[in-house]
C-alpha cells in the first residue's frame, strides 16, 4: 500500500507548489495511473515516493512505514523504478543491466543468472539471444522490456513507472501494455504509473489520479472518471468520446442477455416452427444436449421440414467469449455486418447474446452497473 497525505512540494525559489496537498492511497496489488497535462507534478510525486526529491510537507507511507523514517538507499531497493528513455546503462550488457540491484544485494552468481533468465522470459525476450547484447543493439520496445525486467529484478513489492511506454510506437505500445497487464495479473505489484495518454490510463489503471497544476482534481476508478466526471476539466480531459471509451472497460458478460431462448438439434422441425410462429420469432439458436452451440435456424427453413432441427441448422459466422471486451465485440459485429453476436464459453457452450440494443443500453445513461439485466426479450431479439 502507498499512501500520500496532504503531500506538498514547493521547489526552492518557486512561487507556486509543484504538488499541492495531494492525498491518495494505492491499495496493495493495484495500479494507480497519474495523469495530467505537462508540468502538473506527476514526476515530482514519483520522486518524492522514492525520496529522490524531498517532501515540503505532508507524509508518504509505504505499508505502515513513513518513507522519511527509512534509509533512502534501502527504500529505493524496495522500489522498482522504470523511466522513459534514460532507462538502461549504455555501456553494460542486458545481463548486467538487469543484475544491477541483485549485485548490490550480494546475491550469488548462480542466483543472479537464474533470475536474469527468468525475467527475460517474463518480458518475452529469449535469454540466449538477448542476454549479452548492449542497449544500442535493441529496439525501443526491447529496451523498454529490459527496463521493466531490471526494475523487477529484486522482486520489489512497489514499482514506480514514469511513462515507461511513452517513446514507443502505438502498435508496440499496445503489445507492451498487454504484456505488462499479463505479468501484473501474476505478480500483483503495487504500482504508480505516470502517463500522458488517457486511453493507457483507462486500460491499465485500477485507479486514476487526474492532476492539474499540482492539485488532485479527481481520484477514482476509470469507470468513475468516465461516468461521473467531477467537473468540466475532467470531462474535457477524458474526451467527448468517453461513452465509447467505456466499451473498453466492459466485457460481453456485463452486457449479454443470459439464457437466451433456444432449441435442441434433435427437436422436430415442425414443433419448433410452431413455437416460433406462436412467439413471433424468425430465427432461433440451436444447441446440443450439453448446451454447446450448434448454430441457428430460421423459420423459412423449418416450415414444412419433416426431420429435426439439426438437419437445417446454419453455422454462426461469429461468436465471442464472455470476457471479450465490448469494443472488440462491437467492431466484430460491425465488420461481419451482424445485428447480434452470441457468446460461448471455452467449451463452446451457449452463454448469452448481445445485440445493438443491449450495447446501446450499456453505454447509455440507463445502464444498470450490476449486470446486463434488461428484462424481457421480444421475439425478434429486441430488449424491453
Ligand atoms: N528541480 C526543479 N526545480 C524547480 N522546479 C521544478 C523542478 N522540477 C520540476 N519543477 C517544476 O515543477 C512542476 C512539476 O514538474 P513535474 O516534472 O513534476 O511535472 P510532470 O507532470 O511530470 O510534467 P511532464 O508531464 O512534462 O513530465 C513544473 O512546473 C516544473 O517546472
Amino acid at each position: 500500500m502507498i499512501r500520500l497525505e496532504r503531500v506538498t512540494k514547493i521547489y526552492p525559489g518557486s512561487a507556486f507548489p509543484a504538488v499541492d496537498s495531494v492525498s491518495l492511497e494505492v491499495a496493495e496489488g493495484q495500479i494507480c495511473m497519474l495523469i495530467g497535462s505537462s508540468g502538473c507534478g506527476k514526476t515530482t510525486i514519483m520522486r518524492m515516493i522514492n525520496r529522490l526529491t524531498s517532501i515540503t510537507s505532508g507524509t508518504i507511507h509505504i505499508g505502515d512505514q513513513n518513507v522519511m523514517d527509512m534509509d533512502p538507499i534501502q527504500l529505493r531497493r524496495q522500489i522498482g523504478y522504470v523511466i522513459q528513455q534514460i532507462g538502461l546503462f549504455p555501456h553494460m550488457t542486458v545481463y548486467d543491466n538487469i543484475a544491477t540491484v541483485p549485485k548490490l544485494l550480494w546475491w550469488d552468481k548462480k542466483r543472479i543468472a537464474e533470475r536474469v533468465d527468468e525475467l527475460l522470459d517474463l518480458v518475452n525476450l529469449d535469454p540466449d539471444t538477448y542476454r549479452f547484447r548492449y542497449p544500442r543493439e535493441l529496439s525501443g520496445g526491447q529496451a523498454q522490456r529490459v527496463g521493466v525486467a531490471r526494475a523487477m529484478a529484486a522482486d520489489p513489492p512497489v514499482m514506480l513507472m514514469d511513462e515507461p511506454f511513452g517513446a514507443i510506437d502505438p502498435i508496440n505500445r499496445e503489445v507492451l501494455q498487454e504484456e505488462f497487464l499479463r505479468i501484473q495479473a501474476r505478480l500483483r505489484k503495487t504500482i504508480v504509473f505516470v502517463t500522458h495518454d488517457i486511453d493507457e490510463a483507462i486500460k491499465m489503471g485500477d485507479k486514476i489520479a487526474l492532476l492539474d497544476a499540482g492539485r488532485l482534481i479527481q481520484f477514482g476508478s476509470p469507470e468513475e472518471l468516465l461516468t461521473k466526471p467531477k467537473n468540466q476539466f475532467v470531462k474535457d480531459f477524458v474526451g467527448a468520446d468517453r461513452t465509447l471509451k467505456r466499451l473498453n472497460l466492459l466485457r460481453v458478460k456485463h452486457a449479454m442477455l443470459r439464457n437466451p431462448v433456444h432449441c435442441l438439434e434433435e427437436d422436430p422441425s415442425e414443433k419448433v416452427a410452431e413455437k416460433m410462429i406462436e412467439q413471433d420469432m424468425s430465427y432461433l439458436l440451436v444447441t446440443d444436449r450439453q448446451g454447446r452451440l450448434k448454430g441457428y435456424v430460421n423459420l423459412y427453413d423449418l416450415r414444412g421440414h419433416k426431420g429435426t432441427v439439426g438437419d437445417v441448422v446454419r453455422p454462426l459466422s461469429l461468436t465471442v467469449k464472455p470476457d471479450t471486451n465490448l469494443k472488440d465485440a462491437l467492431s466484430k459485429m460491425l465488420s461481419y455486418d451482424l445485428g447480434i453476436v452470441v457468446a460461448v464459453d471455452d467449451a463452446g457452450r451457449l452463454q448469452g447474446f448481445l445485440n445493438t440494443r443491449t450495447l446501446f443500453s450499456v453505454v447509455g445513461e440507463s445502464y444498470d452497473e450490476r449486470g446486463g439485466h434488461w428484462g424481457r426479450i421480444t421475439a425478434d431479439g429486441r430488449i424491453l
